[in-house]
């Protein structure tokens, strides 16, 4: 295989920065790119997976939608990694918490994805239920959220397949047995490909629903108001 992908367009690795921000939403990352960047220029249009590259305070970063859930993050993370020559994926999303502690708006800095899967075993054979985030990359997450003055609370996240899950109160042993404090739907397949490839990956995420209290933010707020986590993750720019 080489570039341009069956899924990005973009015939020139150079476009692409070698750190790219990954949200689900691809409005999203368009989003970030109107309103953060400057000297845009939009690298993917395919499946309208929107991909920009610009810089931010000077410096270069490109930001591109993943899409939602293991399959979809799974194809345009091992196609910038392998085949872009992409080293960090931080990815910015959404969650819903798991514990009455997490309010709407609160950032969470992923320190290890849990995991029922198969997206690692299926890629590479790894047969465990957790993977971590890189840690070099999270100690400077960390460091910049300090530095923006913004608080981030670090932790263990489930990473589901199932959005409408039948049973309400399945969460309680997700948050009590497995240490889950919030669910997402992409980090293990994202830390999968990293720790294969040996590239880096981690994740933020902004609380936009409780699963808790039934609390949640609108779709325009979830595309368009995370903005805290944008700006740590945008300190990334080099
Ligand atoms: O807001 P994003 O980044 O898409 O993340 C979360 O939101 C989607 C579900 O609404 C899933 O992709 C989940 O992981
Ligand atoms: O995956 C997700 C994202 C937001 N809220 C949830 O409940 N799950």
């Amino acid at each position: 295989m080489s570039i341009p992908t069956p899924h990005i367009e973009c015939n020139d690795s150079n476009i692409i920065a070698k750190t790219v921000l990954m949200p689900g939403d691809p409005l999203r990352a368009k989003f970030i790119a109107d309103t953060y960047l400057e000297d845009v220029v939009q690298f993917n249009h395919v499946r309208n997976m929107f991909g920009f590259t610009g810089t931010y305070k000077g410096k270069r970063i490109s930001v591109m939608g993943s899409g939602m859930g293991m399959p979809s993050i799974g194809i345009y993370s091992f196609e910038l990694y392998k085949f872009y020559g992409v080293e960090n994926i931080i990815r910015i999303g959404s969650c819903g918490a798991y514990t009455n502690d997490l309010k709407l708006y609160d950032v969470i800095l992923v320190d290890e994805a849990w995991s029922q899967s198969t997206y690692a075993k299926v890629q590479n054979g790894y047969d465990k239920d957790v993977i971590e985030a890189n840690p070099e990359i999270n100690d400077r997450i960390a460091k910049h959220a300090e530095e923006l003055n913004i608080p981030i609370v670090r932790g263990r996240i489930h990473s589901s397949d199932v959005f409408y899950a039948d049973d309400p109160n399945s969460y309680k042993s997700y948050r009590d047995n497995h240490g889950c404090i919030a669910a997402e739907m992409e980090s293990f397949a994202l830390f999968a490909n990293a720790k294969v490839l040996g590239k880096k990956a981690a994740c933020l995420l902004t609380v936009s629903d409780s699963i808790v209290t039934h609390e949640e933010t609108t779709s325009e707020e979830r595309q368009n108001a995370f903005t805290k986590m944008m700006e740590i993750a945008l300190e990334f720019a080099e």
